[in-house]
């Protein structure tokens, strides 16, 4: 029985990235699921930024998915989800940064953004992001298999694909779909929806729809008719 301790919120894109390395790579852990409308005491001293997800293994307490996921995959190396060679490693981590630093941000601007000309930015800055990956990513390393670095799921795959789970909601609220000239991204993402660990965590549309039509207060639209 491990003694891995995994906190985690259902709707939270970067738990999912945890609990998919954690069911990839078959460890014990205890799910420990919080509220974080209303964060139970204790939680902070675990998790210094309040955020999920966070997980405690033995005195060890860390937060912050792509560091956990780190950790995960040194103390647990098998089955590996980083490649070998440092010069490859570097490689995956630079996209983990780019999933962090560029692809997650324009996301978040273009669903979430009240002011018109911030979420056309966010749109702007997404799409952009979707061609770059398109070409740089998928385009320069995954040849002829199926996941960003070729036939091995990893944690780049890991790191990227929450925001791919709730595309629906940029239909929905934003009328976006994946550009036509992002052939393989749209081929990556529908081996990697499929993929056990992904369906283990994935929370149906509806689940997201509802949810958002509150955060956001607007109502989903479909095709321009109101849902
Ligand atoms: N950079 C962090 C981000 C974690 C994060 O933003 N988690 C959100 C849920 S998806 C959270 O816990 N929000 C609660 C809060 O900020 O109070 C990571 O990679 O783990």
């Amino acid at each position: 029985m491990s003694n891995i301790e995994l906190y985690f919120a259902k709707a939270s894109t970067f738990s999912q990235r945890t609990r998919v390395v954690v069911l990839e790579k078959r460890i014990d852990f205890t799910p420990i699921e919080i509220d974080l409308q209303n964060k139970p005491e204790g939680f902070t001293r675990i998790s210094r930024y309040g955020k999920v997800p966070a997980i405690k293994h033995g005195d060890i307490e860390i937060y912050e998915s792509a560091i956990i996921n780190e950790y995960l995959e040194e103390v647990f190396p098998e089955p590996p989800l980083l490649p070998q060679t440092p010069g490859e490693k570097a490689i995956a981590r630079i996209w983990i940064d780019y999933a962090n630093t560029r692809l997650v941000p324009a996301f978040s601007k273009f669903l979430r953004s009240k002011e018109t000309n911030e979420q056309e930015q966010g749109r702007r800055e997404f799409t952009e992001a979707l061609l770059y990956i398109e070409e740089e990513g998928l385009g320069k390393l995954s040849g002829s298999g199926s996941y960003w670095l070729g036939d091995k799921f990893s944690l780049v795959d890991i790191s990227f694909y929450p925001w791919f789970e709730r595309l629906p909601l940029l239909t929905h609220f934003r009328k976006f779909t994946l550009p036509t000239e992002t052939p393989r991204l749209q081929k990556w993402w529908n081996v990697v929806r499929d993929r056990e660990s992904i369906r283990a965590v994935a929370n149906p549309e509806s689940y997201y729809l509802e949810r958002f039509a509150k955060i956001l207060g607007e109502p989903a639209v479909v095709g321009g008719a109101q849902k």
